[in-house]
């Protein structure tokens, strides 16, 4: 249990653990590609060290040097039937982009995940790896895991995506990579594209015009990685500090990819005073430290188009909106719904056994301002995000918040409270 108690302000100069959809990534395009990569500032959480296991359970040597991951790429069809089940633990992002390269291979493979993992929808990656040749089956016809996948023979869609996911999306250009002709993929609102930039300097024949992604059959060669700052866990400090008048805080090599930063947008319009300094690019994304002054803000809108490009980090937007000025509304956000919990009724009911006045909506919440946060023993049901958006709101509140089972911040943000201590003041 984490008992978080109120802060006057924050102030200091920290990082913050890689990106954790970089970090996937990082591992699963170097498994497949040919020859040994160095992954630096790869997110020792949980969530990425469940993708270390399974692409070790196929076949692939990955080595733990401490400052660096070390993958010994064997190819694209490199890969060996795993002799077991493959548990891709509490990952949404584990076991749907693995589920595209495994599309791509003639052998079986199981994969399962942790109880929240096994009650998401996986139908969303099933139906268009269905549709280019690969067999999936599971609970629910094929919508839950455990999933059990046997590729090969792929040919290349057209698909529109019915939801804008970076998951989906990812997991069809991952299967273009095995298929015969040009794979392409529509999403209404474009969805993080960190699948799309380490392709392309892998070298796959990968290309976005107008936000449609058509990829070929492509080999992929084996490069050194840099893993920025995860700009999903900076968001927690970002908000805290931009919502608490006083605050100074720099966050440090922060990843700035434009389709992740939608956070930076939504405090700007709330009024937050947020500078971007240092920025250079490296592997094709944008990265850069994050100077915050803590002021006053106001409640605003926010909708549909946005929506992708925080996802994440709405827990944390809820919060603070809770001390802005003003109602804000969050709408078109029905995703949260099937992440590790379902994010608005978990924080609109954690909000509300804190003295918070918030409606939940079927795609989102209204958040009423100037909220006298009181003390109080919340819950996390497991998911990462939850428990340290009411670790935040202990930091606004007039007595400790407790948060129970707070042990799934590991899964993303192993060093959560220590970082959270050092700038408190
Ligand atoms: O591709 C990724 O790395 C991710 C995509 C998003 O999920 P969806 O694709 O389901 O929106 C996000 O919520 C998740 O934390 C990570
Ligand atoms: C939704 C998340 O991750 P995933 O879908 O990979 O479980 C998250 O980290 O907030």
């Amino acid at each position: 249990m984490l008992t978080i108690h109120k802060a006057h302000r924050l102030e200091g100069r920290i990082t913050v653990p890689g990106d954790k959809s970089i970090s996937h990534r990082a591992v699963m395009l170097s498994s497949i590609s040919k020859g040994t990569s160095s992954i630096k500032g790869f997110l020792r959480g949980e969530d990425c060290l469940s993708t270390i296991a399974c692409f070790r359970g196929l076949g692939i040597s990955i080595e733990d040097k401490g400052d660096e991951i070390i993958v010994h790429g064997k190819g694209l069809y490199g890969l060996k039937e795993p002799e077991d089940v493959l548990d891709a633990g509490n990952s949404g992002t584990t076991i749907r982009l693995l589920s595209g390269i495994l599309a791509g291979q003639e052998f079986i493979t199981i994969v399962t995940g942790d109880k929240s993992l096994r009650s998401r929808p996986m139908a969303r990656i099933a139906v268009p790896l269905r549709q280019m040749g690969a067999s999936i089956e599971g609970r629910d016809y094929g919508n839950l895991a455990p999933i059990v996948i046997r590729g090969g023979n792929l040919k290349a869609i057209d698909y529109d995506s019915p939801v804008s996911s970076a998951q989906v999306k990812s997991a069809i250009l991952l299967a273009g990579l095995y298929s015969e002709g040009s794979t392409i993929v529509r999403e209404e609102i474009t969805s993080r594209d960190h699948t799309e930039k380490m392709l392309k300097a892998l070298g796959a024949d990968i290309n976005t015009e107008d936000g449609v992604v058509s990829i070929k059959k492509s080999e992929l060669v084996a490069q050194d990685i840099e893993v920025p700052g995860d700009i999903s866990s900076a968001a927690f400090f970002m908000a805290a500090a931009a919502a608490m008048p006083g605050s100074h805080l720099v966050l440090e090599k922060v990843g700035l990819n434009p389709t992740r930063t939608g956070i930076i947008d939504v405090l700007k319009e709330m009024g937050a005073e947020i500078t971007i300094d240092n920025l250079f690019i490296s592997g094709g994304e944008e990265i850069g430290d994050i100077i915050v002054k803590g002021t006053k803000l106001r409640g605003i809108n926010i909708t549909r188009d946005i929506i992708p490009r925080l996802i994440d980090e709405i827990p944390v937007i809820a919060v603070i909106a809770a001390v802005a000025e003003g109602k804000t509304i969050i709408t078109g956000a029905e995703e949260l719904k099937v992440k590790e919990s379902n994010r608005i009724t978990t924080m609109v009911t954690e909000m509300k056994k804190l003295g918070i006045q918030v409606k939940e909506l079927p795609d989102g919440m209204e958040i009423e301002g100037l909220n006298q946060i009181t003390g109080g023993t919340t819950e996390s049901y497991g998911d990462h995000r939850i428990a340290m958006a009411m670790a935040i709101c202990g930091l606004f509140a007039n007595g400790p918040v407790k948060i129970n089972n707070s042990d799934c911040i590991a899964v993303s943000f192993p060093d959560f409270q220590e970082k959270l201590k050092a700038v408190i003041k």
